[in-house]
């Protein structure tokens, strides 16, 4: 059995391969995200010269600490690269995104910059998007009534629930870095990503969902037989 870990950090170091001294960088989330920055962190110790816009303030904590230089979107708003991971990939390289609640600042990041690549170990390959709960961010206002219009548009979609309102470990709510609360929705199988985007894009209250349809340029997937680049770079 492979180190789940090793597996992260093989496909974190090979993304660094695409890193060129003087880009404007994206800084994804989660634990295969750490991994790229903390290798992207020895970089710039041996004095690679980038300045990346974190996804989230865990990311921006670890940079901060491992003396990455950042910058903010309002700065710096175009970036050349940005480098995260995911919770499911689709062959058309759709993702399903915000397991670890940063989808809104990911997507945004993503989609100021020029290419994203997805970093991520085997397990998150899948042939359709919706066995991973698709997280959709919602604000606190009117929370029940655009839980129940988000229920409405996914029955649609044929996603069968449950809807669950994100609660941490300690049974407390779970709040975004932007202040809002996310709904985790058991689809199964979203049978047009594209379509259910669109759909829940339209309900007011939704700040944003976890659906990430052509924002992904390539990604790097490792697997016990090393990390091997899918799609085009
Ligand atoms: O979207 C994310 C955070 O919002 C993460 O990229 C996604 O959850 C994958 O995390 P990990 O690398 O820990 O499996």
């Amino acid at each position: 059995m492979s180190d789940p870990e090793a597996l992260k950090r093989d496909a974190a170091a090979k993304a660094l391969s695409f890193v060129e001294d003087g880009m404007r960088l994206g800084l994804g989330t989660g634990s295969t995200a750490k991994h790229f920055v903390d290798l992207l962190a020895e970089r710039v110790a041996g004095g690679l010269r980038v300045i990346g816009v974190p996804t989230s303030e865990v990311t921006r904590a670890q940079a901060e600490r491992l003396n990455v230089p950042l910058t903010t979107l309002d700065e710096t708003p175009e970036l050349d690269l940005t480098i995260d991971g995911a919770d499911e990939i689709d062959p058309a390289l759709n993702l399903i995104k915000g397991g670890g609640g940063a989808l809104l600042r990911e997507k945004i990041v993503a989609s100021a910059s020029a290419r994203m690549i997805v970093i991520a170990d085997a397990s998150k390959q899948v042939a359709t998007l919706g066995r991973y709960p698709l997280p959709i961010e919602v604000n606190l206002f009117g929370l029940e009534a655009t839980r129940r219009a988000v229920a409405k548009v996914l029955d649609a979609a044929g996603c069968p629930g449950p809807l669950n309102l994100r609660k941490k470990a300690d049974g407390h709510v779970f709040v975004t870095d932007g202040g809002h609360m996310i709904l985790d929705a058991a689809c199964e199988r979203i049978a047009d990503p594209v379509a259910l985007a669109a759909r829940l894009h339209a309900v007011p209250g939704v700040v944003e969902h976890g659906l990430f349809i052509g924002l992904a340029s390539f990604a790097i997937i490792a697997s016990p037989g090393g990390a091997e680049v899918v799609g085009r770079v």
